[in-house]
């Protein structure tokens, strides 16, 4: 196998003594969609954000293109959207885009960052408008557009659809799609049974500190002798 896009070893994470992951195996080859679930409070975002070194992880690993996640040039192939994304309340959306372009290295195309808000929906106002005066739904799409704008190997979304209306996730999925079809890596949380059946070559079950499942959608209706992905993950999580 080539050297995964994500390798995630051995990994403990604990916050004051109270272990949240507790060993996670998990590779991500380059160009696999994974879908990563969970009840809340599993861990999902914790594992993410151990990914990008924002919390200390306890012991094991993660590498990124065969580099540790220390290193800060590791994590330079990959996109983030956090939860909850919200980006500086004064700036407006051009000013927020063209402010990732610059710390991506790149150089902010207004055609460009037109055509992404056309891909995902979001009005053109929202690149005059202040962050402070855009609706949930507005901000999650910029989020995203920066994150599309940077044009990474590997795109890391922590609930990429929260906030999205029935037509931006519908785009949203495209624009997956298209990553994808590209060739990107696409690691994403998602409470959205669904989406994880319709995008994700594979999906990995996270609960009670450990990977329960990893594997297809197809596999895990049939691991837990399930006739939906729903019932199939309750079993799991039971
Ligand atoms: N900084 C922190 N300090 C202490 N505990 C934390 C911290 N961050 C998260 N936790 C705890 O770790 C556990 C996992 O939280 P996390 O946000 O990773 O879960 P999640 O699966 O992303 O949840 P959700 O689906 O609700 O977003 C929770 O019990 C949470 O309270």
């Amino acid at each position: 196998m080539s050297t995964p896009a994500l390798r995630f070893r051995q990994l403990v994470k604990r916050y004051a003594g109270t272990p949240v992951l507790e060993g996670i195996d998990l590779d991500i080859a380059p160009g696999e969609c994974v879908g990563l679930v969970g009840v809340n409070g599993a861990g999902k975002t914790s594992l993410l954000k151990c990914l990008f070194d924002f919390v200390r992880v306890d012991s094991g690993s993660i590498d990124i293109f065969g580099r540790s996640h220390r290193e800060p040039g590791a994590r330079r192939p990959l996109a983030f959207l956090p939860e909850r994304f919200m980006p500086p309340y004064y700036l407006s959306g051009a000013e927020f885009l063209a402010y990732m372009a610059k710390l991506h290295g790149n150089r902010y195309d207004s055609a460009e960052a037109h055509a992404m808000l056309d891909a995902l929906d979001l009005d053109h106002a929202a690149l005059a408008m202040p962050a402070r005066k855009q609706s949930k739904g507005m901000t999650q799409k910029l989020g995203l557009a920066a994150c599309f704008l940077a044009n990474k190997q590997a795109y890391v979304l922590d609930e990429p659809m929260s906030g999205l209306d029935p037509k931006a996730r519908a785009r949203l999925k495209e624009r997956l799609q298209h990553a994808r079809a590209q060739g990107a890596t696409v690691f994403f949380s998602s409470h959205a049974l669904a989406d994880i059946e319709e995008l994700c070559d594979r999906m990995a079950i996270l609960h009670g500190g450990r990977l329960r499942f990893i594997g297809t959608p197809a596999a895990c209706r049939a691991a837990y002798d399930a006739a939906t992905l729903e019932q199939a993950f309750l079993a799991c999580v039971h």
